[in-house]
């Protein structure tokens, strides 16, 4: 499979956290202005293959976080991701980010919400090619009350930004906390009419998911140790397959956070082959040195998929968005426009 196929049809990414996303360049235009060590130290982290282990995944996002301490460089962060996504041919993108405040930066959740906000806006004025939706991440670290704070500022600028915001997405280090301490608050989200994209069993955690997908969540990240071969269990397969509950896969994630041994082993195979819905995603793109076109082209190549396999895979994941039908028809469309001449040119 050639990259530059995957490089060249349109796409869908379901799952990209903001600040994981930054690119190299915009990091190093914001480290810069703030302080030239923050530099070296992520470049020092992120080099590929050497980020390893969950953990130091999580020591990076801590390193970023120093970077993206201001509205300005949230709104430049954003901006330019999604610039990038659009240069790859990714043509609906769902971001999503954890709403921080620095009270000595001048940040307030609310400006980190809006500084995002203001750059979708921005990128739309400039007629990019692509539609932006929004997520706002609960941090499974945080208490009930932040939880609940989240939520309540989804559904506030689900209204506000006519519908940018379209859900809530619970993220963060997977050996921290217990989530089920949140769901109450996750079952108020789905009540109030937002959408739903969990992080469940990226490690092993049958009793966590299994309360998790009472929820039947509207999409689950990664879902690594489902399956009994990976530390899941049976029931956790058969509530996800009853319920076709779809998948956000990504890869090199998996890889480099070693949640998954070898790309052979990755669960995309598993769940592809019983005809599970499926999206292909980057993660965090920055930390993980990828784009959404090298992860359908390690797909395609480590389990054999087809020109035509890797269009479907693509072309499904239209389903899966959490954006009103007139936007999927849309999508469809596009899609459907560049099949023929994008399947058959060399
Ligand atoms: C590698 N797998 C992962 N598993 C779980 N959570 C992850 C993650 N990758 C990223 N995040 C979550 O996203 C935050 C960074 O983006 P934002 O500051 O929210 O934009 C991280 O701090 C973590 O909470």
């Amino acid at each position: 499979m050639s990259l530059d196929f995957c490089k060249r049809i349109p796409k869908v990414e379901l799952h990209a956290h903001l600040n994981g996303s930054i690119s190299e360049e915009t990091i190093k235009k914001l480290a810069m202005k703030k302080n030239p060590e923050l530099y070296k130290d992520w470049r020092m982290s992120v080099d590929k293959g050497k980020v390893g282990t969950i953990d130091n995944v999580f020591q990076i996002f801590k390193l970023i976080h120093q970077i993206s301490d201001n509205t300005e460089a949230i709104y430049t962060i954003a901006y330019d991701v999604i610039h990038e996504f659009s240069a790859d041919n990714v043509k609906y993108l769902e971001l999503r980010s954890t709403p921080r405040d620095a009270p000595s930066m001048g940040m307030t959740k609310i400006s980190y919400i809006e500084a995002i906000l203001k750059a979708i806006e921005d990128c739309h004025k400039e007629k990019l090619d692509i539609v932006v939706k929004l997520l706002l991440a609960i941090d499974r670290r945080n208490d009930l009350s932040i939880a609940k704070e989240t939520v309540d500022l989804a559904e506030r600028y689900s209204k506000l930004s006519g519908g940018t915001v379209v859900g809530v997405d619970l993220s963060g280090d997977p050996s921290v906390g217990d989530a089920r301490t949140l769901v109450p608050v996750l079952r108020d989200a789905k009540c109030r009419g937002l959408k739903l994209a969990l992080h469940l069993a990226e490690v092993p955690a049958v009793d966590e998911t299994e309360e998790m997908l009472k929820i039947i969540p509207d999409r689950i990240g990664h879902g690594t140790c489902l399956h009994p071969d990976a530390g899941g269990s049976q029931g956790l397969v058969d509530t996800v397959l009853q319920h076709r509950i779809p998948l956000e896969l990504c890869l090199t994630s998996n890889m480099t956070c070693e949640t998954v041994s070898h790309v052979d082993n990755h669960h995309f195979k598993y769940w592809y082959d019983q005809g599970l819905p499926c999206a292909i995603c980057t993660d965090d793109k920055g930390v993980f040195s990828t784009s959404l076109s090298e992860e359908y082209c390690l797909v395609a190549e480590t389990f054999g998929l087809t020109r035509n396999d890797i269009w479907t895979l693509s072309y499904n994941s239209i389903d899966l968005i959490f954006a009103e039908e007139a936007v999927k028809q849309d999508l469809r469309s596009k899609w459907n426009s560049v099949k023929s001449y994008e399947l058959n040119s060399e």
